[in-house]
């Protein structure tokens, strides 16, 4: 089957990925704010016998080499392998669109323009005659809709048409001033005949195929041209000519810049190609964008409306989740206690239900405040509602030395720190993308959610949990805006700004899309949670089971099979009318006597005896799991840095979840799940809620640190190494580490002592 290579190109936001996913039946990332594509991503459709892969790259506004996002597509169609290039054009946005499509022309490949959106354009009363801006492009034009999936089989008929077709040169043609040069240099190198070129266009290199190309890449002073000639013969007289031209071009423009005046080319193009084929039959009404923005981007309003849903969104959060939250808890605790029951070996049982469910349960456990949670961020990027609100906040952001735009890596982070690692691509000057890097962290992960839940369900009543939680992401982001001037003080220090990012149109996010999102994310964390989190788990029950202390088990087991003998015998006195009673009695003097009498046996007798002797050996064998566990290697870790968390009072296994968080936040969860289902006075086959385990286990104080630690400390290993890679070198995850380290158990400390303060 022949495969075609296409590769989609476009302005950001234009519905690249939406078309890819259409045509595709894939699900890439789309959402309604620009820069959403980060990395490019690839997927195959077989169609009329053909093999169509198609490739989306991120968006960019033009190939002018200036952004991260320009460079990478430019790279990309300049040495990639590829068949057919396909620029996704917003038709309610066309002149804009074609700059792009000006500037890909000039790479001379096969290309086929789809003018997407082509919907909302109907909406807006836009009329785009697609043959005659084919006509004067010289390019292939079809009109689709992503987003209902019109004419995509009439787009990819005509790609497969292109890519079996010979390529055809465009109608690119310059303002009179630029051909004029153009012209020259081309009669130059006709008259000349250099060896070098005849060879570079025998090579059949992109974009160059005829003279006129390499006098057009010439006089652009183009990279690739200077490099493959400058050591050639032919470059002294040639870079000499080219130079002329270039002085005649000065002379005739304002600009003293080739590249400006090559851009300012394609912007009278695009306008001239736009203006020729569309039009607008004017509508007077307000659009709906408009009408909401009235009220959504209001100077007075826009930043309390922002915090007014935020604030619902937290409490949906907390309390809707909290019911589907107690039936996981409660499933898996009988669950537990149904394998503790059938199962017959002993190690095997415990493993399962104190190491594996315990872990495993308590995460699960948390997965619908993450996704409620979830829903509300695909909302938010979804609509375009994001934008606006990072255009609210620039000037607040400003304040503190952020930039607007670092609104967007900073919200993707409070679902996961990796995307938001990613996302602050977007920020093209890097003191503000180093800085957006750093305070990333501060917005609260997906992952740290149940760990603040756990504590708030805990610690406060139900009444002012969601506001609990409200206030800990608030702050948290407060402490990250106040951590950002600090850095932006000293580390990164620069110019600020001006904030340019594009308002998207609202627009409402498809249903498929959302429950798409929401699902993909509910598979992942549950496949987290069955495997790495599983595993987690296993090592931590695994750990706190070993070394066997075979005496402390042998001691405890004789002490129980004396008890339990004794229930027997008492068990056999049942009926008769004299019970044998032990005694003991102490001295003044410390030393005791003990024997037996023989009393009458009131009724209830046996029964209150019986039951007195099992809960002492429900109490000796808590204190032997609890001995055992403390003994353990993990205990012994545990024991090992827990005077590092004395300060905040933390016991040794909050101060083991927390060291096993920097691995991933989840496994704080799983590590206390099976750390407090073990010992301290808590039978292995419990099933109290972690919840109420902790109550009894952590004081208010320390609670409070704890969340405060978790709020601010190190990302997990995942995002920490992508952080890494974003910041551009390994040293900046040590930087972060000691940063969030230091800030953390600060504000841990202070959370300590003002709370024992309060509370007394
Ligand atoms: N009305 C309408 N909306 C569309 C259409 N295609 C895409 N959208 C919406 O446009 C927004 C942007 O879509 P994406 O597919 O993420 O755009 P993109 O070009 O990949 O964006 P970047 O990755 O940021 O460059 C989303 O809200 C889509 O739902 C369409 O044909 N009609
Ligand atoms: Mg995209």
């Amino acid at each position: 089957m022949k495969q075609i290579t296409i590769v989609c190109v476009g302005q950001p936001n234009v519905g690249k990925s939406s078309l890819v996913n259409k045509i595709c039946g894939v699900h890439l990332k789309v959402g309604n704010f620009t820069g959403v594509t980060i990395e490019k991503s690839e997927a195959k459709i077989e169609y009329k016998g053909y093999t169509l892969r198609i490739i989306d790259l991120p968006g960019t506004y033009s190939l002018n080499d200036y952004s991260f996002e320009e460079q990478v597509t430019k790279q990309f169609l300049e040495s990639q392998e590829y068949d057919v290039i396909l620029n996704v054009l917003d038709s309610t946005n066309l002149e804009r669109c074609l700059l792009l499509t000006t500037q890909l022309m000039e790479l001379q490949s096969k290309m086929c323009l789809a003018l997407n959106m082509s919907d909302e354009a109907k909406k807006e009363g836009i009329e785009i005659n697609n043959a005659s801006l084919g006509e004067i492009l010289g390019v292939e034009c079809v009109s689709v809709s992503a987003l209902r999936g019109e004419n995509l089989e009439a787009l990819l008929d005509k790609i497969i048409f292109i890519a079996n077709e010979p390529l055809k040169p465009n109608k690119r043609v310059y303002a009179d001033f630029l051909e004029n040069e153009i012209a020259k240099i081309q009669s130059f190198l006709t008259q000349k005949r250099y060896d070098e070129i005849e060879r570079l266009l025998a090579e059949n290199h992109k974009g160059l195929v005829s003279l006129r190309d390499i006098a057009i890449r010439l006089l652009m002073q183009d990279n690739f041209l200077a490099k493959s000639l400058h050591d050639k013969g032919c470059w002294a007289e040639l870079s000499e000519f080219v130079n002329k031209c270039i002085q005649q071009l000065y002379k005739q423009s304002q600009s003293q810049n080739v590249r400006d005046i090559f851009n300012d080319d394609s912007i009278s193009f695009a306008k001239g190609a736009s203006m020729e084929s569309s039009r607008t039959h004017a509508k007077k009404q307000l659009s709906t964008t408009q009408r909401l923005d009235a009220i959504l981007l209001n100077t007075y309003l826009g930043i309390p409306i922002f915090l007014l849903l935020m604030w619902l969104l937290f409490q949906l959060t907390f309390y809707l989740g909290e019911f589907p939250k107690v039936w996981i808890e409660e499933g898996m605790a009988t669950f537990g206690f149904f394998v503790e029951e059938h199962i017959g070996n002993e190690f095997l049982a415990s493993l399962l239900s104190g190491g594996i469910i315990a872990g495993v349960g308590a995460v699960l456990s948390f997965l619908p405040h993450i996704l409620i949670l979830f829903c509300g961020i695909v909302l938010l990027e979804g609509t375009g509602y994001m934008a606006r609100v990072a255009f609210l906040l620039d000037g607040f952001f400003h304040k503190f030395g952020l930039h607007g735009k670092s609104f967007i890596p900073l919200v993707t982070g409070f679902g996961c720190s990796v995307p938001a690692y990613m996302s602050a691509r977007m920020l093209k000057n890097r003191n503000d993308r180093m800085l957006t890097l750093f305070i990333i962290n501060f917005m609260s992960c997906g992952a740290r959610l149940p760990v603040y839940t756990l504590f708030i369900g805990a610690f406060f009543t139900p009444n002012v949990a969601g506001n609990v939680l409200y206030g800990i992401y608030i702050f948290g982001a407060l402490v990250g805006l106040c951590m950002a001037k600090i850095l932006k003080l000293t580390a990164f220090r620069g110019e600020d700004e001006p904030f340019v990012m594009e308002m998207p149109k609202y627009r409402l996010p498809s249903m498929r899309l959302i429950t798409f999102s929401v699902w993909q994310k509910a598979v992942s964390y549950v496949k987290k949670a069955g495997s790495f989190i599983l595993l987690a788990s296993v090592i931590i029950w695994v750990g706190t089971q070993f070394p066997h202390n075979e005496t402390l088990e042998q001691q405890t087991n004789e002490t129980v099979s004396a008890l339990e003998s004794k229930i027997v015998e008492l068990e056999q006195q049942r009926g008769k009318k004299e019970c044998v009673q032990e005694w003991e009695h102490r001295n003044a003097d410390g030393s005791a006597r003990w024997g037996v009498s023989v009393v009458m046996c009131e009724d209830g007798y046996i029964d209150r005896r019986i039951e007195s002797i099992q809960e002492e050996i429900e109490n000796i064998q808590h204190t032997y799991q609890s001995s055992k566990v403390e003994q353990s290697y993990l205990g012994r870790i545990g024991k090992f840095i827990e005077p590092l968390f004395t300060p905040m009072n933390f016991d040794w296994k909050l101060s083991i979840s927390l060291v096993n968080g920097l691995l991933a936040k989840e496994t704080i969860i799983s590590s206390m799940g099976v750390l407090y289902a073990l010992g301290e006075g808590i039978d292995e086959n419990n099933d109290m809620p972690l919840r109420e385990i902790l109550q009894e286990n952590v004081s208010l104080p320390s609670a409070i640190a704890f969340i405060l630690f978790i709020m601010f400390y190190n990302p997990c290993f995942a995002a920490s190494i992508v952080f890494g890679k974003e910041a551009g070198g390994k040293r900046f995850i040590a930087y972060l580490f000691i940063f969030t380290s230091v800030v953390s158990y600060i504000f841990a400390l202070a959370g300590h002592k003002i709370t024992q303060l309060i509370v007394g």
